[in-house]
């Protein structure tokens, strides 16, 4: 049990019940989510609308496996690339709804990748998380193509747990590639499923396509990490949000504790005053904490 105390998992696996704002409404948590989507989506337009910021629309596979590219006129040729995983619970969003990050992250001169993924229940989350798995292949391919020499990725929620497979991905890493890699953000994720997996509010009707053998194996929490010498110029950051459930940020502090244990550079903070959905909207805005922290891993 992540945590003890509660009594209703549906609860503690729904970031909306969580946050503190939209209190005036009838339903919080439905207006959170909806003022989410109205807000990032918004940012993804004001992107080429209003801050004269370019885009690639580019695929790495069939359906819904796109990636768009961001840059800017002064975007250098070897600029770093950053590259964020949404979330949704692998059954909703996509990248019209996941680009807050990117105004701030171009304007210092990062190439920023936006990806989507074939969603549950057009395929099993064991299925997404091979696709994932040919992402992330996909993406080290177009950093040597295009003569990329550093990738940071982030993901938030579900995409998190998503990112985690780039530790546990033998067919997709290597040496060579893992050296690119700068850092890993992991913001708050679920690593694992074995609470989640049977709640009908989570995975209704198992759209998810789970067992309980499955939930576990694709469980970033329950894997055995053989490749960790390879990892050892990457910084990892596990991040939680402060009006996060106390579940959520308890999965967040032992991913980050088993990480540490096993061998990674891996850290563990709580973001103060951010709820799960203001954490990702506050990344289009160049002062907020969330962009303060995710530019200065560049830094550390
Ligand atoms: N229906 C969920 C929504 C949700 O879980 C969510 C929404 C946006 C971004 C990430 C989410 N969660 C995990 O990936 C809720 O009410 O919290």
């Amino acid at each position: 049990m992540y945590n003890p105390k509660s009594k209703d998992l549906d609860r503690e696996y729904f970031p909306s019940y969580h946050t503190t704002r939209f209190q005036d409404q009838p339903e919080p948590n439905m207006a959170v989510q909806e003022h989410f989507i109205r807000l990032t989506q918004q940012h993804e337009r004001d992107l080429t609308e209003k801050q004269g910021i370019s885009v690639d629309h580019l695929r790495y596979g069939g359906g819904r496996r796109l990636v768009d590219v961001f840059y800017n006129e002064s975007t250098p040729d070897h600029a770093p690339l950053f590259v964020f995983v949404h979330g949704g619970y692998w059954q909703m969003l996509d990248k019209s709804s996941s680009c807050s990050l990117v105004g701030p992250l171009v304007r210092r001169g990062y190439r920023v990748a936006v990806m989507d993924y074939n969603l549950c229940p057009d395929v099993t989350l064991e299925k997404l998380m091979k696709e994932f798995s040919g992402f992330i292949s996909w993406i080290f391919d177009y950093a040597e193509l295009t003569n990329v020499l550093e990738v940071t990725f982030a993901g938030h929620s579900a995409g998190a747990h998503l990112l985690a497979q780039i530790l546990h991905s033998q067919e997709a890493m290597s040496p060579q590639r893992s050296k690119k890699v700068w850092a890993l953000v992991f913001l708050c994720g679920v690593y694992d499923l074995r609470e989640l997996y049977n709640l009908e509010s989570v995975n209704p009707k198992n759209i998810l396509g789970l067992s309980q053998q499955s939930a576990e194996t694709l469980s970033p929490m329950l894997w055995e990490y053989t490749d960790v010498a390879i990892w050892s110029s990457t910084k990892l950051y596990v991040v939680a949000a402060e009006h996060d459930s106390t579940t959520f940020i308890e999965q967040s502090r032992r991913f980050a504790e088993l990480l540490k244990k096993t061998g990674f550079r891996a850290s563990f903070k709580v973001f103060s005053k951010y709820d799960h959905f203001d954490i990702i909207e506050e990344t289009a805005i160049d002062e907020s904490e969330v962009s303060k922290f995710l530019r200065n891993i560049r830094m550390d």
